[in-house]
């Protein structure tokens, strides 16, 4: 993976890129490491696409200081000159041509002779395991063959950089999980540099070595998995991960990295603050708690445990969902979600309380 020494397989900084009045890219840099598997996630519209053309150079973007694919600058070169192939989710395959022809098709526009086109080609089909087709015609393959066909046909040209532009979205859900298992193990085998397109956050967190997050065309925050799923950097990405509980309030106090906050009606909740801005007393803020780590007590007259956040509160029936349950508790600072993964019998007799720790929930600036 990373090596500190090795210079970086694609660099962008500044882009800027607009259609008429809607700004798609506003100000954004990212640097991507040889062997590095990065996905670019955000809702519909937050500029992934937009990124992914201006790399290949299917877009030419409005302003950009540096846009370098294996040290080269590319800024203006047609996307023939650019040393980075696209996966497209719509396949792109050509259908009268049998699985190996595809595959062949690019080493032999590049030069190669058919033989050892064709050998490189079933090469490539046994790294997705479909050597057994490659006669077969395009239309005799499943989406999920058709799939692996066009990364076999994309990686064959062993281009510097692989992007991957939504590759699994047409796929059923038991195929795309699946296919999100080989393709890292592809990428892994291949040693390859994958820049990979997606809106799941699932796919972002369970396949990427780190995880683009971009907003309204901003990258609004850059990190491995465990980064953005554990430590947020704002109240957008923790929603955006599923933070299923937001509440807000104004900051009273702040000490050793943790914020005391007061809800409209008085109510007051600790938490550690997040992101890099401070969070000072006086100004809004909005806390971020995720349902699995909320708790149900009973602590009927006594009080509840010391340093956590105790809310009295009337929980719902737990509801069933298969591997969890759920419940709601109506609590003075609002109705909190609350999950829990230890069996469906787990029950609090007489709950009356739910309880988190201070480390669990995340304040941010509102
Ligand atoms: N050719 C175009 N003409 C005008 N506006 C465009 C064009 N392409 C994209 N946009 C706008 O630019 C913004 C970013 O679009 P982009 O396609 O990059 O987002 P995205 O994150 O890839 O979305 P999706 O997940 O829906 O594909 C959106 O507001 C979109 O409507």
């Amino acid at each position: 993976m990373n090596t500190a020494a090795q210079a970086p397989i694609l660099e962008i900084q500044d882009a800027v890129h607009s259609y008429g009045s809607v700004l798609a890219l506003d100000h954004v840099s990212l640097r991507v490491e040889p062997g590095e598997f990065v996905s670019i996630l955000g809702e519909s519209g937050s500029g992934k696409t937009t990124l992914l053309r201006l790399i290949s150079g299917l877009e030419q973007a409005q302003s950009i200081t540096r846009l370098a694919i294996g040290g080269q600058s590319v800024i203006g070169k047609p996307p023939a000159q650019r040393n980075c192939t696209t996966v497209f989710q719509s396949y792109a395959l050509f259908p009268h041509m049998s699985v190996e022809e595809n595959v062949a098709y690019g080493l032999k526009v590049r030069g190669v002779a058919r033989p050892e086109a064709l050998r490189q080609a079933r090469e490539a089909l046994a790294v997705v395991r479909l050597e057994a087709k490659a006669q077969r015609s395009i239309g005799q393959l499943s989406g999920g063959e058709k799939q692996r066909v066009a990364l076999a046909r994309a990686f064959v040209i062993r281009p510097a950089l692989l992007l991957l532009d939504e590759p699994l979205a047409a796929l059923d859900e038991k195929l795309r999980i699946d296919m999100q298992s080989e393709l890292v193990e592809i990428q892994r085998s291949l040693g390859m540099t994958f820049v990979f397109i997606t809106h799941s956050k699932e796919e972002a967190l369970t396949m990427s070595d780190r995880v683009v997050l971009m907003r309204h065309g901003r990258v609004e925050q850059i990190g491995p998995p465990v980064a953005l799923f554990d430590s947020p950097s704002s109240l957008f990405a923790a929603e955006f991960m599923g933070f299923e509980n937001l509440l807000g309030g104004r900051v009273l106090e702040t000490r050793d990295g943790t914020a005391l906050i007061e809800m409209a009606n008085g109510t007051r909740i600790r938490s550690r603050v997040g992101g890099d801005q401070p969070l000072q007393a006086g100004v809004d803020a909005g806390i971020a708690v995720r349902a699995e780590h909320l708790r149900l007590i009973s602590v009927t007259g006594t009080n509840a445990p010391a340093g956590v956040n105790a809310l009295p509160c009337k929980p719902s029936p737990a509801a069933y969902r298969g591997k969890y349950t759920e419940r709601w508790a109506d609590t003075p600072a609002g109705r909190l979600k609350l999950r829990n993964w230890e069996g469906k019998n787990v029950d609090v007799p007489s709950a009356d309380t739910v309880i988190w720790e201070v480390e669990d929930s995340i304040a941010f600036p509102a």
